[in-house]
């Protein structure tokens, strides 16, 4: 499968679950999830799983992410902290189209805790079926990266 299906998923603790959801959701619609952990329910660390994705992305390995943590903040700061990437929490579908279509973002974070697991599933195809619109929202995210 070419690249630009990849979508890289990871979280910690609080959303494992979901997360395996969204990867067994995804596929059905076509993509290729990539789909790297924790498996396992023990406590760990949101940062060390958002900049793991982030890196995923920022590689060119993945052309999309979803993350999750509780809240999906914590995690969306760590992988915002990757050069060049571009996440934000999404608790609504229309937010969710919104952070492609004008923002570029190649991440989604969804907080585990906040929304139900049919609303992420929303989420997650509403971000996924949108595109960069470009023009002026171009030179706007050119403007987030420094340019
Ligand atoms: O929401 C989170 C960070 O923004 C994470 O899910 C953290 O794990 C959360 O802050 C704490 O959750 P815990 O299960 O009580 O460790």
């Amino acid at each position: 499968m070419s690249a630009n299906k990849r979508v890289v998923l990871s979280s910690d603790h609080a959303a494992i679950e979901l997360r395996q959801a969204i990867a067994k959701h995804i596929t059905d619609l076509g993509w290729d999830a990539v789909d790297i952990g924790p498996t396992t329910p023990e406590s760990t660390h949101y940062p060390l799983h958002g900049r793991a994705a982030a890196e995923r992305v920022a590689s060119g390995d993945c052309a999309l992410g979803i993350i999750l943590c509780g809240t999906g903040q914590g995690i969306m700061m760590a992988a915002n902290k990757v050069e060049g990437i571009r996440c934000g929490v999404c608790s609504d579908t229309f937010s969710a189209k919104m952070i492609r279509a004008h923002n570029n973002a190649q991440i989604l974070s969804i907080g585990a805790r906040v929304v139900g697991d049919s609303l992420a599933l929303e989420i997650v195809e509403a971000f996924l079926a949108t595109e960069f619109e470009g023009g002026r929202h171009a030179t706007r995210v050119d403007m987030i990266e420094g340019a």
